[in-house]
Parts: structure tokens; C-alpha cells; sequence
């Protein structure tokens, strides 16, 4: 199955800088459902990224295409097959929420009746039937991010790029967003590109992830493969001798670093029980004082591939950072 995107040594410069500095990845599958969350701290690339997908950019070398079709020189049969959900608003405040959208599918080559009834039914779908005969510049924050989901996906495009989507959302409202992207792509099929500074929103959505950091790809990951294995990170602290403990866990397929005063880092691999931890304790004749467990994080994989976090456990941190769920 051919990807959704496709990035070929990418390099896209604004101005006089290189922003985008040779990207090659392939995300998501073509027919297949699949949500990619785009991430990276601020001044990575990803909105230009995202710009030079829709068409914006020239690239000064290599290609980016969307299911086949190359971003700049087919811009008309890739914007077709895209919704894009832009992060600042984009409305024309005295029109009504149903002619807006209804301009938005005609824009995007739905026919005009097709585009109204598409209107309609969208609008209902995001929760604003109601509202839809009302200007939108006396819509709420939450009700335009639902009205800005709405345009992207009126001409049901097989590709959508949301980009922070749940911004400025009270939690019930960030769940209802969250919902409708699930659905987008587990109901309808689509693919859904999720560019958010919440990793939480990430990590309840996407399948892969892409990592930008300084205009290049510093990681690529499968969220769901991550999600499938079992991988344990335990955090042990004992007193006694622990010289032989990581013979022992070796013996057991586990793996860990000490940090010195008794305190370990261990990584169980998938199907290692946290039970085989007390086991080589007790074979050692170590007292436990402490253990804590828990996966790898969206978090911490962000971290690392920033460079925030040590890339081994038990090393030490070059950076203290805030580990709040947003970047
Ligand atoms: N038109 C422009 N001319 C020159 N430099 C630009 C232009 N637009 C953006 N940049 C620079 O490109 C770099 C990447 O910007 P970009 O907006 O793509 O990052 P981002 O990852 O989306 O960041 P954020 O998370 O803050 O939105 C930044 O250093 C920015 O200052």
C-alpha cells in the first residue's frame, strides 16, 4: 500500500534560511484509517511542513507528495484530497456557519446543491445544528474550532491536517474533538495529520508519530507497536549488595543501569512480569525500599528525541525540564 505522505530529502527555505533540511519519511497508508500526530518544539518546521503539503512552498529540493501527487507541481489534485484545519481562525465573521461551510465544499469542487446539503449534515455532525444559521463571529472559542473542524472535512477528503485542534477546549469539549477524530478515521477512513503541542491528545489519537526538531526528523515512531509490547520501566531502590544485580536480571532477559545508594533503572522487555524484579531481589538477599513501574511515555519519547532526556535509563538528564503533558 503506497503512504499518505511521502517525504523525499525535502529542503524548503523562507527567506534566506533553510527552514526544512532534507526530510524523508513516508507516514500513514493510502485506505487505511490511520492518525499521524506531527510534533516538535517551537521553530521546528512542522508548520512549514504543513504549508509546503498544501501547495504554499516550492521546494529547493527533493519532493513531498500526497498519495502520489507531487505538493507543488499537482497542487490542484492534492488539495482536492485534503481538509486542513488551520490554527488561527480563518472566518468571515457576518456569515452564517451554514454558508461558510457551504462555500468551503464548493471551493474544494463539491457541486452547489451537493455543497449546501454537505453543509447541513457536517455542521450536525460537529454538534452545530443549531447554531448554523448564526454569524459566526458570535460563535464561542469551542464552537469555532468545531465550525473550523467542520470546513476541513465538508467535501469528505481522504487526508486531514488539523492543526491544534483541541486549543483553547474545556475538557468535555477536547473529549468531543477527540471523539470526532477518532471516528474520521476509525468510521470514515480517513487520515488525519494531528500537529498539537498536547502530547496527551497525541497519545490518545495517533498511530505514528513523526518528530521534527531544527527542520529534520529527529524520530519516528509507532504508537501502536509501542502500544502492543509490553515494555516495563521500573524504578527500584534496595539496601544490601546489589553487586549481583544485574547478573541476575540479565539471567532473566531484563536489563537496568544503577544510579548509585541502591537505586536502579530497569527496562522489562515484552512479556517480563514486574514479578521477576522481587524474584532477583530476593535471590540477591536485597531488602526492597522502593519500586515504582510504569510504560514509556509519548512524554518521554518526545524528550529523548529532543535531546531533553537521557537516551539510556539511569543516565543523567542533561536538561531539567517540565514534565507536564504539553511541550
Ligand atoms: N516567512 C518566513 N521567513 C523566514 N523565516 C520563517 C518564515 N516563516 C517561518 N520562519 C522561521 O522558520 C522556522 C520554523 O517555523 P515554523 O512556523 O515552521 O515552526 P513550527 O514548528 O510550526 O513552530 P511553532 O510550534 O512555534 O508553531 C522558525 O524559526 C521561523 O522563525
Amino acid at each position: 500500500m503506497p503512504p499518505v505522505i511521502e517525504l523525499e530529502n525535502l529542503r524548503v527555505k523562507l527567506g534566506r534560511r533553510e527552514i526544512l533540511k532534507g526530510i524523508s519519511c513516508r507516514l500513514g497508508v493510502a485506505g487505511q484509517g490511520r492518525a499521524i500526530g506531527l510534533l516538535g518544539p517551537n521553530g521546528a518546521g512542522k508548520s512549514t511542513l504543513i504549508q509546503t503539503l498544501l501547495g504554499f512552498h516550492q521546494p529547493l529540493s527533493g519532493t513531498a507528495k500526497i498519495m502520489g501527487f507531487d505538493c507543488h507541481k499537482q497542487v490542484r489534485e492534492v488539495r482536492s484530497r485534503i481538509g486542513y484545519m488551520p490554527e488561527s481562525d480563518s472566518f468571515i465573521s457576518n456569515m452564517t456557519a451554514v454558508r461558510f461551510l457551504r462555500q468551503m465544499g464548493e471551493l474544494s469542487g463539491l457541486p452547489k446543491e451537493i455543497a449546501l446539503e454537505k453543509a447541513h449534515e457536517t455542521l450536525f455532525h460537529v454538534g452545530l445544528g443549531e447554531a448554523r444559521y448564526r454569524d459566526l463571529g458570535t460563535y464561542s472559542l469551542g464552537m469555532k474550532q468545531m465550525a473550523k473542524l467542520a470546513q476541513a472535512i465538508v467535501h469528505g477528503p481522504p487526508l486531514v491536517i488539523l492543526d491544534e485542534p483541541t486549543n483553547g477546549l474545556d475538557p468535555a469539549a477536547r473529549q468531543r474533538m477527540l471523539r470526532l477524530v477518532k471516528e474520521m478515521k476509525e468510521d470514515h477512513g480517513m487520515n488525519v495529520v494531528l500537529c498539537s503541542h498536547l502530547l496527551r491528545d497525541v497519545e490518545e489519537v495517533c498511530d505514528e508519530v513523526v518528530i521534527l526538531k531544527d527542520g529534520v526528523v529527529v524520530h519516528e515512531a509507532d504508537l501502536e507497536a509501542e502500544r502492543k509490547s509490553n515494555r516495563f520501566f521500573v524504578e527500584l531502590e534496595v539496601s544490601g549488595d546489589d553487586s549481583g544485580l544485574l547478573e541476575g536480571l540479565h539471567k532473566v532477559g531484563a536489563d537496568g543501569v544503577s544510579e548509585g545508594q541502591g537505586r536502579w533503572r530497569i527496562v522489562l522487555p515484552p512479556g517480563v512480569e514486574i514479578a521477576v524484579v522481587w524474584k532477583v531481589t530476593a535471590g540477591e538477599g536485597l531488602r526492597v525500599r522502593k519500586l515504582t513501574h510504569r510504560r514509556d511515555t509519548l512524554e518521554e519519547i518526545f524528550l529523548r528525541a529532543v535531546g531533553h532526556l537521557a537516551k539510556t535509563p539511569g543516565a543523567a538528564a542533561p536538561q531539567e525540564v517540565a514534565a507536564n503533558g504539553g511541550l
